[in-house]
């Protein structure tokens, strides 16, 4: 893949190749290496937005990377599995980070062999305690999707996985370390309220990503989340109540 939009340095000048993995509204993501040729990094650009004031579209961009980081940081310290921040650049708009080797969430289940259920059931309570740990640590994700979540896998399994993707051999299994990603849209906050919007944001795009795997999200997912710490219980008890506001807003169009 190939972009028109020009590197910052100092990417421009480097002889490191970079792959374009992902263009979105935001941010681009290329895959390159970071202190030596071998480490493998992921590299997010926002690049400058030319309809916004420059002055104004510096300090948002300032702003949005130093929260991403200041979030990834906390985490890390934490224990939460995230990608570590490896160098960032708020004038030239640019992060590194580690490189997860794996596959998303969204590209593992969609590959899924349906006899896979005993490792769905894994899969979805390593979520719920992955997403457990977040919340207690006091940061909402604010975009939780099996897009921005992944299963770290040894470089050799994640590269059979690609190569035998939608034939449901067994290479193509859901265990390995769940990594949550994008964090362009997290917070630190410590409310309930905040919580339960979170995994009603997850419940509502795993759902509708997911209709066959729906079933156990509630038993498996939401199980483990329940037991992963200490307010958890009352998180899931507000999540009932967001859910009745959603079914209300919904039927009211
Ligand atoms: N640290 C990482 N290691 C490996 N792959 C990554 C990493 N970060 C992101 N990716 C890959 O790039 C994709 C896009 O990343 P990310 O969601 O952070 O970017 P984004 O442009 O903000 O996306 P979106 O538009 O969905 O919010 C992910 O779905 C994942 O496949």
């Amino acid at each position: 893949m190939t972009t028109r939009h020009p590197l910052p340095a100092p990417f421009s000048t480097s002889t490191t190749p970079l792959t374009l993995i992902t263009q979105g509204a935001e941010a681009l993501l290329y895959k390159t290496t970071f202190l030596t040729p071998t480490t493998p990094a992921a590299l997010k650009i926002r690049p400058s937005k030319p309809w916004r004031h420059p002055t104004l579209d510096k300090r948002l961009t300032r702003q949005r990377i130093l929260a991403e980081a200041r979030v990834l940081a906390k985490c890390k310290k934490e224990g939460v599995s995230v990608p570590a921040v490896l160098a960032l650049d708020w004038e030239n708009g640019w992060t590194v980070c580690e490189w997860v080797e794996g596959v998303t969430v969204k590209e593992a289940l969609r590959g899924r062999d349906v006899a896979q259920e005993g490792e769905l059931r894994k899969l979805l309570e390593a979520i719920g305690q992955a997403v457990g740990r977040l919340h207690a640590c006091g940061v909402v994700h604010g975009d939780l999707t099996s897009s921005n979540m992944m299963i770290r896998r040894a470089p050799s399994q994640s590269q059979s996985q690609k190569e035998d993707k939608g034939t449901g051999s067994p290479s193509s299994s859901l265990e390995g370390e769940i990594v949550l990603i994008d964090f362009g849209l997290a917070t630190q906050a410590t409310q309930e309220e905040d919580r339960a919007v979170d995994l009603y944001v997850l419940e509502r795009a795993f759902g509708s990503t997911h209709p066959r795997e729906e079933g156990l999200f509630e038993e498996c997912m939401l199980g483990a989340y329940g037991g992963s710490y200490k307010a958890a219980r009352g998180t899931l008890r507000r999540l009932e109540d967001v859910r009745m506001r959603g079914r209300k807003k919904s039927m009211l169009g």
